[in-house]
């Protein structure tokens, strides 16, 4: 079976044509295929399959093998790949597991539209959100010198996460329209180089109090974009900008 691996900042994935449904959907063989020693290595694997009316779907599943919730550094790369497949131009819209969305590629940059977010909650830790994906957003200084492994994995298995598990994102204010961002990901375990769904949280918790509708988020793989529009105290027309690029293919020869 034919893989390719994409990266959209730091943020890489195993992507493989699944049209014709050949591709099991093993837990254990996705997360081998995501082992950085045994396998492939990749934050996640990601699907493209059919849709009956949108342009394709994809199903995201995180490293260690359980199918996940939306990956929006994943939206990105996929859009890629359905361009690489000749199965859209310039402009998509696709299905994935939080509803539909739209999304437009030019030179290898992707912007994605995100699911609208109705509503930030305060928490013990910052607050917490839903871009398609679980977030809490903490304000820190010196990111740069953060533990994001250990303080990410202590409130991600914390009594009030535990369960259903939550993305940690450590954020901090660059200038006034720039922030900087790292996560650790539920399903990875780990900090990765970055999160789409994390950096579109962060910026919402950074817009929320500003009269501003863009920022710029630095991650440790590159930069992104956040655009998002305001009704009320809810964030509407999200959309979440960077590179997306396939690093290379190879053929999978384990099942
Ligand atoms: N890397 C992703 C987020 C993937 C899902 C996450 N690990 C979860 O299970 O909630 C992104 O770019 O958004």
């Amino acid at each position: 079976m034919e893989f390719y691996k994409y990266q959209g900042t730091g943020n890489d994935f195993v992507m493989i044509d699944n049209r014709n449904l050949q591709f099991p959907k093993n837990k254990a063989l996705v997360a081998k295929l995501c082992d950085r020693r045994f396998g492939i290595g990749g934050d996640g694997l990601i699907l493209l399959e059919n849709h009956e009316t949108a342009d394709f779907k994809m199903v995201y599943f995180n490293s260690d093998g359980s199918e996940s919730t939306m990956c929006g550094n994943g939206g990105r790369c996929i859009v890629a790949f359905a361009e690489f497949l000749g199965i859209i131009a310039g402009r998509t819209t696709f299905e994935a597991i939080d509803g539909t969305h739209e999304a437009y590629i030019r030179n290898g940059i992707v912007k994605l539209k995100m699911i609208d977010v109705d509503r930030i909650y305060e928490a013990a830790d910052g607050h917490t959100l839903n871009t398609g994906s679980p977030h809490l957003v903490s304000w820190i200084s010196d990111l740069q010198n953060f533990d994001v492994y250990n303080n990410g994995n202590k409130i991600r298995n914390s009594a009030t996460y535990s369960r259903e598990g939550i993305n940690v994102n450590f954020a901090e204010q660059i200038s006034e329209n720039e922030i900087a961002v790292r996560t650790y990901e539920r399903g990875v375990e780990d900090e990765t180089f970055s999160c789409g769904t994390g950096a579109t949280a962060a910026a919402l918790t950074f817009l929320k109090d500003k009269d501003a509708s863009e920022v710029k988020v630095m991650v440790l793989g590159g930069n992104l974009k956040v655009y998002a529009g305001r009704d009320g105290d809810s964030f509407k027309n999200i959309w979440l900008e960077g590179p997306a690029e396939q690093v290379f293919k190879g053929e999978i020869t384990v099942q």
